[in-house]
């Protein structure tokens, strides 16, 4: 039996997302939460003929508990998104707070839970949580998560053209280090099955993949982020951890973990210089199992990549992690 739950079910991300839960036959349970409009929600996708057995909730009522509790898997896409201008650090004020609260709750009602974080910004609220985990004596580094899939499934996507792969999903485009602007590191010498970009397209190529969220922010022109590619992305990523809980072997996807907890990751945490990082990771029944190295023979270019990486990553970090141990005055 698996039981998925939604923080956030009600948004632009938390709706689509919700659906492909609700259509996937692995799923059991789907539980939606969020501060307003789950009712409508939930009323809406209990139509659908599939497996799972849909409940939604507000926080009246103990709706967070009553929606946490027994949860497998937890995915949050709570948050505000950017509007033109903005940059993902600008959203920390108010979704930061969301965040810490919200994983109070993964604390006390389901601290064994798969939790996904999708809410922005990545690179601090995935340390957040692992702060509000590791105050409540409940952090397992193996089952924390923070979503980084929607920067593969770009990488995949604008170099299909490269890759000549019919379904470009079939390529593997590594991406690491975290999630926004140049701390997005895409390693294309790794790409499998192997294809060159040529020189003259390699920046561009990179900046693509880097800014790409900036191109749906504009385009939306002050309506949100990125929502239908996320919620295909995060189902992804969803659908590959509820895979390997169940067993299935071989499942590796990047996705941005605190490197001291996971087996191998100490090696990338020693070389990069920063604990939380994203790297491509064997996913297995216990969660996060292994986090594969792929630093070794990058090109001069990816290594000034980087290093730029790093800088800004240590400094999103320290800013979540701070948030938590050092909370600002209300
Ligand atoms: N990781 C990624 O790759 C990625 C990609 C796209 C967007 N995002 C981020 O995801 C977040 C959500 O984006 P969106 O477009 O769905 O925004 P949205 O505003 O459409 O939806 C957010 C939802 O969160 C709900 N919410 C707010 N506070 C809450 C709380 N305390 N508890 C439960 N629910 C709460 C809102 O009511 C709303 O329904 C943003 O922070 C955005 O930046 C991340
Ligand atoms: O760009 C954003 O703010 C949303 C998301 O992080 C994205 O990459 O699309």
């Amino acid at each position: 039996m698996v039981k998925a739950v939604v923080l956030g079910a009600s948004g632009g991300i938390g709706q689509p997302l919700s659906l492909l839960l609700k259509a996937c036959p692995l799923v059991d349970e789907l539980a939606l939460y969020d501060v307003v409009n789950t009712p409508g929600v939930t009323a809406d996708l209990s139509h659908i003929s599939s497996v799972a057995k849909i409940t939604g909730y507000l926080p009246k009522d103990d709706g967070l508990k009553h929606a946490l509790t027994g949860a497998d898997v937890v995915v949050i896409p709570a948050g505000i998104p950017r509007k033109p201008g903005m940059t993902r650090d600008d959203l920390f004020k108010i979704n930061a707070g969301i965040v810490r609260d919200l994983v109070k709750g993964i604390a006390e009602f389901s601290p064994k839970a798969f939790t996904l974080v999708i809410s922005n910004p990545v690179n601090s609220t995935v340390p957040i949580a692992a702060e509000v985990l590791k105050a409540a004596g409940v952090f397992d580094p193996k089952r924390l998560f923070g979503v980084t899939t929607l920067d593969v499934v770009r990488a995949e996507t604008f170099t299909q053209e490269f890759s000549k792969l019919k379904n470009p999903s079939e390529a593997t485009v590594p991406v690491i280090g975290g999630h926004s602007g140049e701390t997005i590191v895409p390693l294309f010498s790794k790409v499998a099955p192997g294809f060159q970009i040529p020189a003259d397209r390699y920046e561009a190529l990179i900046k693509r993949v880097q800014f790409g969220g900036d191109e749906v922010v504009q385009a939306k022109d002050g309506a949100g982020s990125a929502t239908l590619s996320m919620a295909f992305a995060g189902f992804r990523f969803a659908e590959a951890v509820i895979k390997a809980a169940k067993g299935e072997k071989g499942i590796v996807e990047p996705t941005f973990v605190y490197l001291p907890g996971v087996e191998g990751g100490a090696e990338i945490a020693k070389a990069t210089g920063v604990d939380f990082f994203s790297t491509p990771v064997e996913l297995g029944p216990n969660g996060a199992e292994k986090a594969i190295n792929i630093l070794g023979g990058i090109t001069e270019q990816e290594k000034k990549l980087l290093e730029a990486c790093v800088t800004g990553l240590k400094g999103n970090i320290e800013k979540g992690v701070e948030f938590v141990k050092n909370p600002p005055p209300k």
